[in-house]
């Protein structure tokens, strides 16, 4: 099995590029950057990933983070997990960066925006691998500042492929951004937001109804409700599960609480991902794995999986095709 899935062409579309920062990158670049680290070593920041909630996590999330300084950082962490995902069979990635946190610590737009870009740009070619670049708000900052960055964007709105809506996800219900994800769809920006993770099944009904969302990332707890879960099903809306960051995050307890089969056999489009592999103990490939362990899953239910992915995915309709006839090739 492990060797199938990962020959299954999978395609990634709930990722945080800034969650991919491995202990021993976040030290070299602290050193190269002269950013002191609260920690006396690799192993110690280890140590620290044992998260209570979204929000422990999210804490030293942006703190990790503050070691990346150039556009070269970017490019360099960015390049590291393409190899890494490519090596277990990521065909595509759609990454989502949180612009917000860097202009918080003064770095100017340009720096993540043009280092990551490079790096999508290098992945196509050295590696064949397809992305799509997602700017995702911080939904426990304020909506106004939300819209200031998506204008300041404006360089950069023809290489964005969606916006997104992350971070901590409690009191901050999709409503706050209206008119955020509205001025978005006016400049013709597909729209995904973090719904259903920590929050309410009625987070997910606002970001359907009022940010006219193409996919939600998450969106486990739709389970808690009937009526979404047809409606959800009916409009074949994918949801971006990340099975090993709801463990990690305690969302379950163990894997097998995770109402993933339930969803499926409801008829809900559902995509595997990792969310922040370098926080929660695995790419892509472990989540499939994972959820294999979990869940018995045989090789049907993967390439549907797989396949839900790569219809939802951010890519020029060409190299859809191409990853389906891949997919089906195995079938
Ligand atoms: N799992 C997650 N939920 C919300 N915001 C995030 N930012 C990075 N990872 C996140
Ligand atoms: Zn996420």
């Amino acid at each position: 099995m492990r060797d199938f899935l990962t020959r299954l062409p999978k395609a990634e579309l709930h990722l945080h590029i800034e969650g991919t920062l491995e202990p021993e990158l976040m030290f070299e670049l602290a050193e190269r950057n002269r950013v002191r680290l609260p920690y006396a070593d690799v192993e110690a920041v280890r140590r620290a990933y044992d998260f209570d909630d979204l929000q422990s996590f999210l804490d030293l999330y942006y703190q990790g983070m503050g070691v990346l300084q150039r556009r070269e950082d970017f490019h360099e962490l960015a390049m590291a997990y393409f190899r890494r995902a490519h090596a277990e069979g990521v065909v595509h990635v759609d990454l989502h960066f949180d612009p917000q946190a860097h202009l918080a610590r003064g770095l100017p737009l340009a720096v993540p925006v043009e280092g990551l870009y490079r790096a999508m740009r290098d992945a196509e070619r050295e590696l064949g691998l397809s992305t799509g670049l997602i700017l995702a708000f911080l939904r426990d900052r304020p909506a106004e500042e939300a819209m200031d960055v998506l204008e300041a964007a404006s360089p950069y709105w023809e290489l964005i492929d969606a916006v997104g809506l992350d971070s901590a996800e409690m009191g901050h219900p999709p409503s706050k951004f209206e008119a955020v994800f509205r001025r978005a769809k006016e400049l013709g920006l597909p729209r995904v937001a973090h719904a259903g993770e920590e929050g309410p099944p009625a987070y997910i009904r606002e970001a359907l109804d009022l940010l006219e969302v193409c996919r939600i990332d998450h969106g486990v707890r739709a389970i808690e409700d009937p009526e979404l879960m047809r409606r959800l099903a009916a409009e074949r809306i994918p949801l971006t599960v990340c099975p090993l960051s709801n463990l990690r995050l305690r969302v379950v307890r163990e894997l097998g609480e995770l109402p993933l089969p339930r969803l499926l056999e409801a008829g809900l489009v559902l995509t595997l991902n990792s969310d922040d592999p370098a926080y929660f103990g695995g790419g892509v490939l472990d989540n499939y794995l994972a959820c294999q362990q979990a869940f018995g899953w045989d090789e049907a239910t993967f390439l549907g999986l797989a396949r839900n992915a790569l219809e939802a995915a951010f890519m020029p309709e060409p190299r859809r095709r191409e990853l389906l006839a891949r997919l089906d090739e195995m079938t």
